[in-house]
């Protein structure tokens, strides 16, 4: 049998070699012919020969030169290029069909599969070979980290002083490893573990000690602080997400009572962007804030737990409210309670065209926390829809009518439709669609309006349609539509910008309007100016459309001098058009 396989020609040698080496010492070796016809078998085999056979093509192509990749970071390249040739789009068709190109999802999955195969990142990973180790014997490792000026803390069981906090485990009573702050000392060396127990520090036992204990023997050691640590079982190196949200609301975490670690905290205020690094723990996120330089993550309170918050303070408010505002909305500390619908006093002669809709604007039960978020790069020839919201009467027709002055051609708003009868001089499509009321009614039955509402006994409103067509054709749709048909616009397909378009303080706002003779909006001939009880109504208006919308907002503008607030409509509606911009995950997917 030997020698006919070694009368193959095709076999390979060294199966060859170590066949005859294995006959060879088949008399002085004490093992059974069992064992010995086994590894000749196995030696024999087909199967094994062709794995032998693919394992040196491989490893000799490997040696060639041309099988080298030359970079093993072609996604991050491409995204660099994307940023680099967004702004050029419009002045170059080269730079145009790079855009196009580099966002397709089969180039962009082609260059992740490269870099895979270039960073050798196939799975599955194998596990180590375990070494034989005797049983009764712990490891023990010894790390030494430089002691930085990263939080430092005697909180309950946290002393992040190298970018970890420990505690005293329950069942063991020993001192472990609690938690492990991305970017810190201790991630960065990559040698300690969350539920590694600490045996000694310096040199000096921690046995018998409680956190605090360790806390001051860390607080009085200079430079590099020695850990002896039992590793934990299984432990897991620390897997950065690439999970990034925008927050909804404001944090502080020195007056965060339930942090574990006041120092460790990170805090941010409503419409950050957090790179959210570990969900690990189930109330206690680590998170970087998006283009920060400290390396280091912070605590912030997860999804599950900033919800809980919510729920039991506006139990709180709404216990404390008891009876007495049946129709108040419940509100959080720190916000003003904005007047209901129903309770605020409603413009006298104001043109409402959205009052079929106007009592059910509360969303109470939606509990904004964090939006995860992805950039969305500008699609050349496709705009987004720059839609600017506020209180009736503070300006946002005078900016879109001046917007649309700059370029015509470029700027477009949608044409309403309405069930009114088409007057002298009118002509379909123009100044409006005219429709009968049955075929209104129908379509916004079937959800095809994004806003609309009844004026002097004839229907008026946008269709969703008007809002696509516009946008297909190229144009920057520009909208002002009442608020309440936000939700309706923002969508993934319509992926709009939301501006929002404040009115400056009671004064300053009072002074603006009449020093621009500017006309009321709630008068129906537009005769007269801004009563103060408009101003008044405009502010609560205003109060109330932030409390319900706020973090639906992309920008802000405050509309107190026009012509700055039109520059700055000009910046933000520039910035859409040309650099990517962070939008609902779902959006980009
Ligand atoms: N910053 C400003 N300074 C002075 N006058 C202004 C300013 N902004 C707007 N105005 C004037 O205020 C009046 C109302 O503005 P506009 O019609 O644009 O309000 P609007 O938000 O579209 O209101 P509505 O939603 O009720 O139609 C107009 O006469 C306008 O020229």
């Amino acid at each position: 049998m030997t020698a006919a396989v070694m009368a193959n020609g095709n076999w390979d040698p060294a199966l060859s070699r170590l066949l005859v080496s294995l006959e060879e010492a088949r008399q002085v070796l004490p093992s059974s012919e069992e064992e010995f016809g086994f590894l000749s078998d196995l030696l024999q085999s087909k199967e094994l020969h062709a794995l032998v056979k693919v394992h040196n093509k491989i490893i000799n192509n490997g040696k060639d030169e041309k099988f080298h990749p030359t970079l093993s970071n072609s996604m991050q390249i491409a995204l660099e290029v994307l940023e680099v040739v967004a702004p050029r789009t419009c002045i170059s068709e080269d730079c145009k069909e790079v855009f196009m190109l580099l966002q397709k999802p089969h180039i962009q999955g082609l260059l992740c599969a490269h870099d895979a195969v270039a960073q050798k990142d196939y799975f599955p990973r194998l596990p180590e070979i375990p070494l034989e180790v005797d049983e009764d014997e712990e490891t023990i490792k010894i790390v030494q980290l430089v002691k930085s000026n990263e939080p430092l803390s005697g909180a309950q069981s946290a002393e992040p002083i190298v970018g970890a906090t420990i505690k005293t485990d329950e069942e063991t009573g020993k001192i472990v490893i609690a938690r492990i702050m991305h970017g810190g000392a201790a991630d960065r060396s990559g040698l300690i573990h969350v539920g590694d127990e600490v045996c000694e520090v310096n040199g000096i036992s921690v046995e018998g000690k409680t956190p605090n204990d360790v806390l001051k023997i860390l607080q009085s050691s200079e430079g590099t602080i020695t850990f002896k640590l039992v590793p934990a079982d299984g432990k897991s190196g620390l897997r950065e997400s690439k999970v990034r949200v925008r927050a909804h609301f404001d944090y502080a975490s020195a007056t965060d009572p339930y942090i574990p670690c006041k120092e460790a905290g990170l805090d941010f205020v409503k419409g950050d962007i957090l790179h959210i690094v570990s969900q690990d723990d189930a109330y206690w996120w680590q998170a970087r804030r998006e283009g920060d330089r400290n390396m280091r993550a912070g605590l912030i309170p997860s999804r599950a737990l900033q919800e809980r918050r919510i729920i039991h303070e506006r139990a709180q408010i709404d216990k404390a409210a008891g009876e007495e505002s049946l129709c108040s909305v419940s509100v959080l500390p720190g916000c003003q309670s904005p007047k209901s619908p129903r309770c605020a006093s409603k413009p006298k002669t104001k043109k409402i065209m959205y009052e079929l809709a106007e009592n059910d604007d509360f969303d109470r039960e939606e509990i904004a926390t964090y939006e995860e978020v992805a950039k969305l790069y500008p699609r050349p020839g496709l705009h987004r829809p720059v839609v600017l919201i506020g209180p009736p009467g503070v300006g946002r027709n005078e900016l879109k009518r001046r917007l649309i002055a700059t370029d015509p051609e470029k700027y477009k708003t949608p044409i309403p439709y309405t069930s009114r009868s088409v007057r002298h001089g009118e002509v379909h499509g123009k100044e409006y669609f005219f429709v009968t009321r049955e075929k209104m009614e129908e379509e916004i039955e079937s959800g095809k309006f994004i806003e609309f509402g009844e004026y002097k006994g004839n229907l008026y409103g946008t269709s969703a349609e008007s809002v696509k067509s516009l946008v297909n054709a190229g144009y920057v749709c520009i909208l002002n539509p009442h608020y309440q048909a936000l939700k309706m616009l923002r969508t993934p397909q319509l992926k709009p910008y939301v501006i929002y378009i404040k009115p400056p303080p009671f004064d300053v706002l009072k002074e603006t309007r009449n020093a621009a003779y500017a006309r009321s909006t709630f008068d129906e001939n537009n005769s007269r100016g801004f009563t103060d009880e408009e101003f008044r109504d405009m502010l609560h208006s205003a109060e109330r459309i932030e409390f319900l919308y706020s973090h639906l907002f992309d920008c802000t503008i405050v509309n107190a001098d026009l012509s700055a607030a039109f520059e700055h409509l000009v910046q933000a509606v520039t910035r859409v058009e040309t650099e990517p911009l962070w939008v609902p995950a779902s959006w980009v997917q």
